[in-house]
Parts: structure tokens; C-alpha cells; sequence
């Protein structure tokens, strides 16, 4: 399973290279836009060059409305800037439809500009709060539309977690789902330690993170620990060793 951790800022970032033997992917957000907030393209890019190079860095496009055009420019600027795994919110999706029609734009605009970037295709955990599309039509839509991730996180964050929205049960056939389709499968929404013995033996294979990793627990005021960092990517390794132990013909 990879580690994407989300910065805010240049400052942040710096933390995370500080940690970054310990992470996969360094997500670029702007949290006070939403859960799935747009940063500027000059953030994506000192952000670009602050982490080391063998780092993917990731840039969301924002809690994106249903308009295909302005999202698909959005996301030439991230892939632009640098992003390499460019993620969006779906949030003014209400059918399956629509989510395909903004993610076939994106997945052109980017794979046009650089082939090898990885588009990821966003959903809610907790979609019946804001009547955007379910979160098990993610993968299909993903699918259809040509991108190579399907993810989950939370829109609203209030303390509410992805599996008081989306059981593990639920999470397990999403993956499912992904995979079968010949996609990764990431999710997120105040993931903790806690959830990551669950997180590993479902076969996600990216797990999103901010709070767990600030400062007091608070993704809006604790700014990312390099400590904290380590200490979740240490319990991430422990569960993936005893899963390797429990399940040894699967890996
Ligand atoms: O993509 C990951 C999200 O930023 C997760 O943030 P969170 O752990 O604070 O919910």
C-alpha cells in the first residue's frame, strides 16, 4: 500500500520531504477550499520542486463542479505545474453519466500533455450528504472514462470517518471493483492507525492522509509532523507484514 500525504503549503511540503523516505506521493490541496481544494498552479510547482524528484506529487483539481470544459482546463494547468497523479472530486456529479463526461476530458487534456501521469477519479464516502454520484459507481466511471485510479474520500470533514460512511465491507467491494477494472483503488477520509490492519487486508493500494499525520490530530490547524509521518508509515509496514504472514499465497 502506498502513503499519500497532503500538504497545504510549500512550508508543509518541506515537512513531508523531511519525511520522505517514509511517504509514496505528495498531495498538493488547499483545505480551506473543501476536502478536495485546488491550490494555485505556483504552489504545485515550488511544491514540485521542494520534494525530492523521486516523489510523485499529486495535485487535486477541487471539489469540481459539473462542468467538463473548465475542470479539463484545470487540469492541463496541474499537470503543467508538475503533478503527476491528478486527482478530482466529483462533487457536482449526480449521475455516473456526468462523472464520466468531466473525467474523459481530464484524462485527454492530461495524457495528451504527459502520457504517464496517473488521473484519478474521486468519489464521497459520505455522497448521500451531498447528493453527488454513490461511492460504488467510482470505479465503473474510472473505467469508462480512461483514468487509472478510482478513489474515496470524505467530502464534509467534521471528525467523521471513510468507514462510519462506507464499511469496510462496502470498502472491500469497491476495491474489489477497481481492481477487476484494472485500477488502483485508493481511499481516505480521517483515516487513523486504527484503520489501517482493515485498510491492508481489503487490498487498497493507496491510503490518503492528512490529519492522522498533523499536529494534535487537526488537518486545519496542526500543521504535518515528519514524526508522525514516520510513525504511521512504521504501523503501515507492521500491518503489511502480519497480513503477508497471515495470507502468504497472496503475495
Ligand atoms: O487525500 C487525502 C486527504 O487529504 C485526507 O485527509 P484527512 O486524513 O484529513 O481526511
Amino acid at each position: 500500500m502506498l502513503l499519500l500525504i497532503s500538504p497545504d503549503s510549500v512550508e508543509e511540503a518541506l515537512d513531508c520531504a523531511k519525511a520522505a523516505e517514509h511517504l509514496d506521493i505528495v498531495d498538493v490541496k488547499k483545505p480551506d477550499e473543501g476536502s478536495l481544494g485546488a491550490n494555485y498552479p505556483w504552489v504545485i510547482r515550488a511544491i514540485r520542486e521542494a520534494v525530492p524528484a523521486a516523489k510523485p506529487v499529486s495535485a487535486t483539481l477541487g471539489d469540481v463542479p459539473f462542468k467538463p470544459g473548465t475542470v479539463a482546463q484545470a487540469a492541463l494547468g496541474a499537470v503543467v505545474s508538475g503533478a503527476t497523479y491528478i486527482k478530482v472530486g466529483l462533487y457536482g456529479c449526480t449521475t455516473p453519466e456526468q462523472g464520466v463526461e468531466v473525467m474523459r476530458g481530464v484524462v485527454r487534456a492530461v495524457k495528451e500533455y504527459r502520457p504517464e501521469a496517473l488521473v484519478v477519479a474521486s468519489g464521497y464516502a459520505d455522497a448521500h450528504r451531498i447528493g453527488c454520484v454513490n461511492p460504488l459507481a467510482l470505479p465503473d466511471i474510472a473505467a469508462r472514462s480512461g483514468a487509472d485510479a478510482a478513489m474515496l474520500d470524505t467530502a464534509i470533514k467534521d471528525g467523521s470517518r471513510l468507514f462510519d460512511h462506507v464499511p469496510p465491507d462496502t470498502c472491500a467491494e469497491f476495491v474489489r471493483l477497481a481492481h477487476a477494472a484494472g485500477l488502483l483503488a485508493a481511499l481516505a477520509g480521517s483515516v487513523k492507525e486504527a484503520d489501517l490492519g482493515t485498510l491492508t487486508g481489503i487490498g487498497t493500494d493507496i491510503v490518503g492522509v492528512r490529519g492522522a499525520v498533523c499536529e494534535g490530530g487537526d488537518r486545519d490547524a496542526g500543521r504535518i509532523q515528519p514524526g508522525l509521518v514516520a510513525a504511521f508509515r512504521a504501523e503501515m509496514d507492521r500491518q503489511a507484514r502480519e497480513h503477508a504472514a497471515r495470507v502468504p499465497a497472496a503475495n
